[in-house]
C-alpha cells in the first residue's frame, strides 16, 4: 500500500514529474473489489469470496485510518494536497499497484542483502501476461555509474507489431483475478481449495463404495502421520488443494492412503515423501490406491456440487451476452469447475490403468 499512497500523492501533486505516466493509467480496474455485490456472489467460490471481503474490509479500515490521520493536518502538510482520500481512491491505488507493479530487488539492507520491492515500471507495464512469454525482465547494475537498470529482453524472435508478453508468475486464477482483474483459460496453475475434514472424507469414501472409512476417527498411528502432515494438531493447516501442478496436494494424497489403510506395518515401510507422491505406484497396495482414487473422484463430485450452476448453464449465460464483471465472474467459475473436471479425468485415467493391471495380475 506504500507504493499506492505514493501514487495517490503524485496524482494529487500539481506539476508532478510522474503526471504523464499517471494520467495514462487506467481509470478503472476489473478486480473484484469493484464488482457489484451481485457479481461478487456470481463468483460462486467461497475462498475467493473470503479474499474479496477481506480486501474490501481492509480498504474501509484503511480509509478510516487515513482520514483520522489527515484530519488534524493543515493544508501545507497534507500529503495529498488537501484532496479527499477514501476507500474508492485507495482501491484505485491498490489495484494500479497490484496489476502493474513488478517485484524487483531494490537497495541492499544493512546486511548487504537485496530486498524485493514493488516498482512501477512505465512502458514495461504495458506488457500483458502469458505463460509462453516472448520477453522477460532483466535487472542489472550499470557498472559505469552503479545505477540499477531494468530492461525487457526478447526471449524469442519477435515480429514487428507482435505484442511483448511477459510472464507475471505461475499464479492461480484467484491471484490473477484479485490482483490483475483477468482470468487465464486452462491455467495449469489453477486449483481449488478444500478443507481437510474427516466427515467430508467419510462421506466421499462412502459415496465411492469404500467400506467403513474412518477419516473421522483415525487410530493413534494414523493420527501421528496426520500430525506429521500438519493435518492434525493445534497448529494444523487444514487447507488442501486439488488441481494445479500436483493434481492432488501431496498432504491430502498421503492422508487418504494412510487413513484408507489398516496395516501399520505396510505404512511404516514408506517415508512420507513416497506416501505423498502421485508418481509412487500404489505404495500401500493396489486395493488401497483404488480406494484412494475412488474417494478422490467422489470428493471432486461433492466439490462440483457446491457450485450452483453447471458449465453448460454458464456458457449459455455468456452466449446471451453478460457484460463486464458478470462475464468475468462467470469465466472465473467456469475455470474453477474445469479444474475439478480435469482432476477427475486425470484420476479416472489412473484408476482405469490400475484396475486393468489388477485384472491382468489376477488372470495371469
Ligand atoms: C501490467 S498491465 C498490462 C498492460 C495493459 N494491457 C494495459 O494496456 O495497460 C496488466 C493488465 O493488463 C491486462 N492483462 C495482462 N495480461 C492479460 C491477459 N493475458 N489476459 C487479459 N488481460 C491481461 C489486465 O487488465 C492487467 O491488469
Amino acid at each position: 500500500m506504500k507504493l499506492g499512497l505514493k501514487l495517490l500523492q503524485e496524482r494529487a501533486k500539481v506539476g508532478s514529474f510522474w503526471w504523464p505516466y499517471i494520467s495514462n493509467l487506467p481509470e478503472t480496474y476489473t478486480v473484484p473489489i469493484f464488482f457489484s455485490g451481485e457479481d461478487i456472489k456470481n463468483l460462486h467460490y467461497a475462498p475467493i469470496l473470503h479474499q474479496v471481503n477481506k480486501r474490501c474490509r481492509f480498504l474501509l479500515d484503511f480509509e478510516r485510518e487515513v482520514k483520522r490521520t489527515l484530519v488534524s493536518l493543515t493544508q501545507d502538510k497534507h500529503p495529498f494536497g488537501g484532496q479527499e482520500v477514501d476507500a474508492s481512491s485507495l482501491g484505485w491505488a491498490m489495484s494500479a499497484v497490484s496489476s502493474r507493479a513488478f517485484r524487483l530487488y531494490g537497495e541492499k539492507d544493512p546486511n548487504g542483502i537485496r530486498i524485493d520491492i514493488p516498482m512501477m515500471l512505465p512502458l514495461i507495464d504495458m506488457c500483458n501476461h502469458s505463460f509462453n512469454p516472448n520477453a522477460r525482465i532483466v535487472q542489472e547494475q550499470d557498472t559505469s555509474n552503479s545505477r540499477m537498470q531494468v530492461k525487457v529482453v526478447a526471449e524469442t524472435a519477435i515480429k514487428e507489431d507482435d505484442p511483448l508478453l511477459l510472464c507475471y508468475g505461475c499464479l492461480n486464477n484467484d491471484l490473477f483475478l484479485l490482483d490483475y482483474g483477468f482470468v487465464m483459460h486452462s491455467n495449469p496453475y489453477d486449483c481449488i481449495e478444500l478443507k481437510y475434514d474427516g466427515a467430508l472424507l467419510d462421506a466421499a469414501s462412502t459415496a465411492a463404495g469404500v467400506s467403513s472409512p474412518n477419516f473421522s476417527a483415525p487410530v493413534p498411528w494414523q493420527e501421528l502421520i496426520l500430525s506429521q502432515l500438519n493435518l492434525a494438531g493445534e497448529t494444523a493447516d487444514l487447507k488442501v488443494s486439488l488441481g494445479g501442478q500436483e493434481t492432488v496436494e501431496a498432504r491430502l494424497l498421503a492422508a487418504l492412503r494412510v487413513l484408507l489403510s489398516s496395516n501399520v506395518e505396510t505404512v511404516q515401510k514408506y517415508d512420507l515423501s513416497t506416501l505423498q507422491s502421485l508418481d509412487a505406484e500404489a505404495p500401500l497396495g493396489v486395493a488401497n490406491e483404488i480406494a484412494v482414487f475412488r474417494t478422490l473422484i467422489a470428493l471432486c463430485v461433492i466439490a462440483l456440487g457446491h457450485f450452483p450452476t453447471k458449465i453448460m448453464d454458464d456458457e449459455s449465460l455468456l452466449k446471451q451476452g453478460a457484460s463486464g464483471s458478470t462475464e468475468l465472474a462467470i469465466q472465473y467459475r467456469i475455470q474453477k469447475k474445469s479444474v475439478i473436471i480435469d482432476v477427475m479425468r486425470n484420476i479416472s485415467r489412473r484408476l482405469k490403468l490400475l484396475s486393468s493391471k489388477e485384472t491382468a495380475t489376477a488372470e495371469g
